[in-house]
């Protein structure tokens, strides 16, 4: 009888596409890119539907009232997250991005709150500053790696940030093992990599030996564990041999009793912001390169401004930007245009609630999808052109005249109770990491072998729940001379925030630096 009833869609539910005995909707879902499927079905559905997942509910939210009322203000109830038993095997329910509502879940988000206040980040601006700087040294000096070198920039600043150990090198061992587990750990969550656990329970009783996603599992778990728990013993021997360098695990080991924080925690929280930062910041770097190649009018009005405001004799700094309305503009399109987690991260209810007339049950995955808001023609004028003017016209970048009170500035980085706790951190990398590129460099078309543009494609983009853009190719060179000699002499500059940050290091990454500071003189 249970399972007559799987897979329909139950009464008082918000209507949603036609449902399979037995599937529900699952059989419609495509394996990628699930966020545009999501947006076709809001045109139809409306702004809140329901999809069945086999026995699961889903709702989507795609319309701004219902974000900020079951989101925000109703946010002690849909500040879950759905199981996710691979999640809970890895991790044993640490990975607080992913945790359910769970007192280690209020526990962890507390002491990461507490770490990442706005005060405690400007703290650590200088670091990011000197980071940002190697950056755009390590760009003039191998422009066609670009990408792998804001890949390194976030996971140094992160890795500084918390464990005050930079990484100088995208090849530096704490680096190398961070992307490599992270490859693997993506793998492992991409729709259809394990069987249905979540959805056919008795499949988590299967022995390992015949189960070789439990295998798989393991090995994450494994790799995981190694790097998260060394970092953290790093940090300790130095904490207790006297040589703190301000950085927040510090803070946390020496608070761990009153935090109600045990090693496993702490270490898995180190994990998490590590996981929460370095992709993220990186894919928005990506994506500002590719909109500026994509768009050489906004790249042109961005290039005055800052010409006009910094001018040629110095590099940026970030009080810069009170004076440039169309970066500041420019960084929020950036977000708009392609936002890094188009449906968030799923938030569940904890108990049921009632709608508009609808039921939503306990249980109910709930998916917000960014992507849909942010590409509605009804609130955004051309919502699939680059226009950083938007901003400059309205608040919310929405159309003049529509209401958009329920319309957040900062969805791009979640709602309610699970909103991102990096957003400061995050915010100073972003608007560092626009002023210093924008500044000293010219990102143009690539060009093939017989001299024509080639067209960058703005849809390449990874696939999963956080997003960015694919590798791609453009010609990057030095906006002028006299800037590429500010940068090496800022890079040498910054010797002197770093070398706190320079301790351990192995044979290679002590040899680049004394070669790229050589380099300098
Ligand atoms: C471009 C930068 C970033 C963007 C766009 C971004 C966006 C987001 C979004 C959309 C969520 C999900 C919110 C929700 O479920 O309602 C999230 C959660 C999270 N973010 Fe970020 N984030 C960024 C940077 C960072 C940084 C720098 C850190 C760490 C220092 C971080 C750590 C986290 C964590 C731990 C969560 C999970 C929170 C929870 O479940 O309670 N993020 N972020």
């Amino acid at each position: 009888i249970w399972l007559r009833n799987v897979g329909r869609r139950e009464k008082g539910l918000p209507p949603g596409p036609p449902v399979l005995p037995l599937l529900g909707n699952l059989h419609m879902l495509p394996k990628a890119f699930m966020h545009y499927k999501l947006t076709e079905w809001a045109a139809t559905y409306g702004g809140i539907y329901s999809l069945k997942f086999g026995p699961g509910t889903v709702i989507v939210l795609t319309d701004v009232a219902a974000v900020k009322e079951l989101m925000e203000k109703r946010s002690a109830n849909t500040a879950s997250r759905p199981p996710i038993h691979i999640a809970d095997l890895v991790t044993g329910g640490y990975h607080f991005a992913l945790a359910q509502y769970t007192e280690t879940w209020k526990t962890l988000r507390k002491t990461a709150l507490t770490i990442l206040s706005p005060q405690a980040c400007s703290r650590h601006l200088p670091i990011q500053c000197a980071e940002a700087t190697q950056l755009v040294y390590d760009i003039l000096r191998s422009p066609q790696f670009f990408y792998t070198h804001i890949e390194r920039y976030s996971s140094s600043v992160i890795f500084s940030v918390l464990y005050g150990k930079r990484a100088p090198r995208y090849d530096t061992p704490e680096t190398t093992a961070f992307f490599h587990l992270m490859r693997e750990w993506g793998d492992l969550l991409s729709p259809g990599a394990t069987p249905p656990v979540d959805i056919i329970p008795i499949l988590k009783y299967i022995p390992e030996r015949w189960a070789k996603w439990k295998q798989d599992c393991t090995r994450v778990r494994s790799l995981q564990r190694t790097l998260y728990f060394r970092l953290l013993d790093e940090t300790k021997q130095r904490l207790c041999g006297g040589d703190e360098n301000g950085s927040f695990m510090e803070e946390v080991l020496a608070k761990e009793k009153e935090l109600g924080m045990n090693w496993e925690m702490t270490a898995y929280l180190g994990g998490t912001l590590i996981e929460g930062a370095a992709d993220t910041t990186a894919a928005y770097a990506h994506s500002l390169i590719l909109d500026l190649v994509a768009y050489p009018d906004a790249k042109r009005k961005a290039y005055e401004e800052i010409d006009r405001i910094v001018g040629e004799d110095r590099m940026p700094v970030l009080e810069d930007l009170e004076d440039m309305p169309f970066i500041r503009a420019m960084i929020l399109e950036v977000h708009r245009f392609r936002p890094i987690g188009p449906l968030m991260v799923p938030h569940a209810t904890l108990a049921p609630e009632e709608y508009r007339g609808f039921i939503i049950p306990k249980g109910a995955t709930i998916f917000v999808n960014l992507w849909g808001i942010f590409h509605d023609p009804a609130l955004y004028e051309n919502p699939e052109e680059f226009t950083p003017e938007r901003y400059m016209l309205t608040e919310n970048g929405a159309k003049p005249g529509i209401d958009v009170s329920d319309l957040r500035p900062n969805l791009a980085f979640g709602v309610g109770r699970r909103s991102c706790p990096g957003i400061h951190l995050a915010q100073n990398s972003i608007n560092l990491l626009t002023l210093y590129l924008l500044w000293a460099f010219d990102f143009d078309t690539d060009i093939d072998k017989l001299g024509n543009p080639v067209k960058p494609d703005t849809f390449a983009f990874k696939q999963g729940l956080g997003t960015g853009p694919l590798p791609f190719q453009c010609r990057i060179a030095p906006r002028t001379t006299e800037k590429a000699e500010i940068i090496k002499r800022e890079y040498l500059d910054a010797g002197d925030t770093f070398r706190k940050f320079e301790f351990g290091l192995g044979p290679e990454d002590a040899e680049f630096l004394a070669q790229s500071r050589a380099e300098c003189l």
